[in-house]
């Protein structure tokens, strides 16, 4: 029964660190403090900020320095990664996360009874998510990701011509062309989230080597002769990905490599529990989360050379596998 009472414990201890998160508590416990010196800090109630903390401490966002009758507490190493300003700065990312699952769970009973139409989110609002929480999940989570592949990769090393489909505000494109001076990016989305990313490229100053075009990736060309497409986070939209595969397929030079990264239906139940709660909203919508294996046999019918499943890497969602697949050489 305990994974079920976690299940419902899961609620407090997210709004604990909601709270934390809100009031900007880990930039201001670099130095150790007490919970009536933190409650006097955050015009707090003296007894609940000594539980909230020892919940923190339980979720490893603070360290106990001190034990007995008045413990202080600071921030921990984990928690200094991803919560404060600066660093990798998840807290926007994350609380945007947890209102929207928070939103999903409530639709869930409607949507079991009525059922959903599936219609594709329009432009606009895909634009509204650029200005916003895709913006702040690619500064988090995805751009440094994709950075550390292109450096970890070998088959990624020394590429030029990179297209990222559906990317968005553009920051993978962005932080890759910083990362790889000899990089030249396209970024192909909605024409108005297209101009989201364009300003973003403006604003960076990488409009030399940075370009956003608008488009329905379904129907538009994106263009040919890329070195390296990066497709993440996009099929699960697209009526017919493997349709859009064929049309990726086509875009790269010969020895191209797409890296393609979605979220996957998990082969165990393990991985089912860590997956659905994140992309069972958007399956219920009517979008497409590839079953294990799927995404393999889509890469293969379009055409690619070799197609490898590179493991599963954390992303905004839920960790994401990671296929690499090849265009034939000339
Ligand atoms: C979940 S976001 C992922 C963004 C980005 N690839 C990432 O991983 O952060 C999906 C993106 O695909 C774009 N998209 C979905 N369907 C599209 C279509 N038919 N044409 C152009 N862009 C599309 C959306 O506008 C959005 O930017």
């Amino acid at each position: 029964m305990q994974p079920y009472w976690n299940l419902a414990g899961a609620a407090v201890s997210a709004e604990a660190l909601r709270v934390a998160l809100a009031l900007d508590l880990f930039a201001g416990l670099e130095t150790a403090a007490d919970a009536e010196a933190v409650a006097g800090r955050w015009r707090l109630d003296p007894g609940a900020t000594e539980v909230w903390l020892e919940l923190l401490w339980g979720l490893g966002c603070l360290e106990r320095v001190t034990e007995g009758v008045a413990p202080r507490y600071r921030v921990s190493p984990v928690a200094a990664y991803y919560w404060r300003p600066g660093g990798t700065d998840c807290r926007r990312a994350w609380c945007n996360r947890l209102a929207r699952l928070q939103d999903a769970a409530g639709q869930l009973a409607p949507l079991l009874r009525d059922g959903a139409t599936p219609t594709p989110p329009p432009g606009a609002a895909w634009a509204e998510g650029a200005r916003r929480q895709i913006d702040q999940e690619q500064r988090a989570v995805t751009a440094p990701l994709a950075v550390a592949l292109f450096q970890e990769w070998p088959e990624l090393a020394g590429r030029r011509r990179l297209l990222d489909l559906g990317g968005g505000p553009g920051r993978v494109a962005l932080s890759l062309a910083r990362a790889f001076p000899d990089l030249r990016a396209t970024v192909l989305d909605w024409p108005e989230a297209a101009e989201v990313a364009r300003q973003n490229i403006a604003e960076a100053g990488l409009a030399d080597r940075v370009r956003a075009l608008g488009g329905d990736i379904t129907v538009d060309d994106p263009g040919e002769g890329y070195d390296v497409i990066w497709c993440s986070s996009v099929l699960h939209f697209v009526a017919e990905p493997a349709a859009v595969l064929r049309r990726l397929h086509r875009a790269l030079a010969p020895g191209g490599v797409l890296i393609c990264a979605h979220g996957e239906r998990g082969a165990t139940a393990e991985a089912s529990a860590r997956v659905l709660p994140f992309y069972l909203p958007m399956m219920l919508a009517g979008h497409f989360v590839p079953s294990p294996g799927e995404m393999g046999a889509l890469l293969e019918r379009a055409g690619f050379d070799t197609v490898e499943r590179r493991g599963e890497r954390g992303f905004p969602l839920a960790p994401v596998a990671v296929w690499l697949a090849t265009r034939a050489p000339r």
